[in-house]
């Protein structure tokens, strides 16, 4: 009892008296408590710099590519089951070449539902340069979506490839089955518009070149190198390019019994159109829209309006037994689209058809 009494005494020396008071004026409680509150603050820091919450910022990494994920249909993709096989590579910084790889294998499987599409990352092929070549030597049909980066550049995830293909030795022993397209990804604006395709296309033809004069006569190129520029609509160079494409792979894909045709579930979910030549002179066909009482005017199937051809090109050279012809149709007052709104650049009033053989 004496010893809690000197205690209490040498408490009540050091805690303030409005503390004391605060702990119904046992100045020992109030030491006691205000102890406790300082253990606990304590333990809550301690508690903080474990979780790393206190430690000072680490710098932060540049962005990285997110691991391209593996598609369900590449599951298969390397069992040996006979059926034919086309392997779609990318060389990407941003993405966009993946997603055209992508794209294109996706609307391939529904073209050619027997055959398998891989898509692949140029980067995860292969480990060590030697397995290039391994690997390749057994691809029959590829198809390359390359972007060009810097000073004509690849990508980093191309450029291992990049430079055991065109630093490597002769290959046209082993590229002379090899059937191939490539898009380029790139912009205009740039010196070196597109030079990895270019180059990546340019080696491809001349390096088989030499086996294939001597062998057999046919094409290993599949259609010229597309050339993507996103200085304008990157995304209709593409489609212009699949188009092109199309044909060489049905020759290719389909088998003599493949009732699926031409006419896929893409083009089958297209709504029809009916293409008719007027001549300028025709007055029958100058205006069939109807306008409703309330001054609506009515555009549909059996009311069309006119609109000019602002773009006519040929997409095949004049060599090729094909056609593919690029339009562009104005349809800016036609009352199909609020000129108010063209004129902010919210809605296009230019629509591109793609006329097929
Ligand atoms: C920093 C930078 C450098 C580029 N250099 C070139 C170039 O030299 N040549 C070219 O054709 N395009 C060049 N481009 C355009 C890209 O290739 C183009 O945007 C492409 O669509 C990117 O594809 P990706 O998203 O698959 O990486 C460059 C773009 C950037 C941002």
């Amino acid at each position: 009892m004496a010893a809690l009494e000197a205690a209490r005494s040498w408490a009540a020396s050091v805690v303030p008296p409005e503390l004391a008071a605060a702990a119904g004026g046992d100045p020992l409680a109030a030491l006691a408590a205000t102890a406790a509150a300082l253990v606990a603050g304590l333990l809550i820091v301690a508690v903080w710099f474990r979780s790393g919450a206190g430690a000072p910022s680490k710098p932060v990494a540049a962005p990285v590519r997110p691991a391209p994920l593996k598609l369900e249909a590449d599951a298969d993709a390397d069992a040996d089951d006979g059926r034919k096989r086309v392997t779609v590579f990318f060389g990407t910084q941003t993405g966009t070449a993946e997603g055209f790889a992508k794209s294109m294998a996706e609307e391939a499987r529904a073209r050619y539902e027997k055959v398998v599409f891989k898509v692949v990352d140029l980067d995860d092929y292969a480990q060590e340069d030697e397995e290039y070549e391994e690997k390749l030597k057994k691809e029959t049909v590829v198809l390359f979506f390359l972007a060009t980066y810097g000073d004509g550049e690849p990508t980093d995830n191309a450029a291992r490839f990049f430079k055991w293909f065109t630093e490597g030795k002769e290959k046209e022993v082993w590229l002379k089955d090899l059937k191939y397209a490539v898009f380029g990804l790139g912009n205009r604006q740039y010196e070196h518009f597109n030079k990895v395709a270019k180059v990546v296309d340019e080696l491809l033809e001349e390096q088989g070149m030499t086996f294939n004069l001597l062998v057999y006569l046919g094409g290993k190129r599949l259609v010229p190198v597309g050339l993507g520029d996103d200085d304008q609509c990157i995304e209709d160079d593409f489609t212009a390019w699949k188009e092109l494409v199309w044909p060489e792979l049905d020759q290719l894909l389909r088998d003599e019994d493949d009732t699926t045709g031409a006419s896929t579930p893409y083009t089958a979910a297209i709504p029809e159109y009916r293409v008719v030549f007027i001549d300028k002179s025709d007055l029958s066909f100058q205006d069939r829209s109807w306008t409703l009482a309330n001054g609506t005017r009515v555009i549909d199937i059996h009311h069309p309006c006119r609109s000019n051809v602002s773009v006519r090109k040929e997409l095949h050279k004049p060599a090729s037994d094909r056609s593919c012809i690029h339009l562009e149709f104005d349809i800016s007052g036609t009352g199909l689209v609020d000129n108010a709104l063209v004129q902010l650049g919210v809605v296009h009033s230019i629509i591109k058809v793609y006329l097929c053989t």
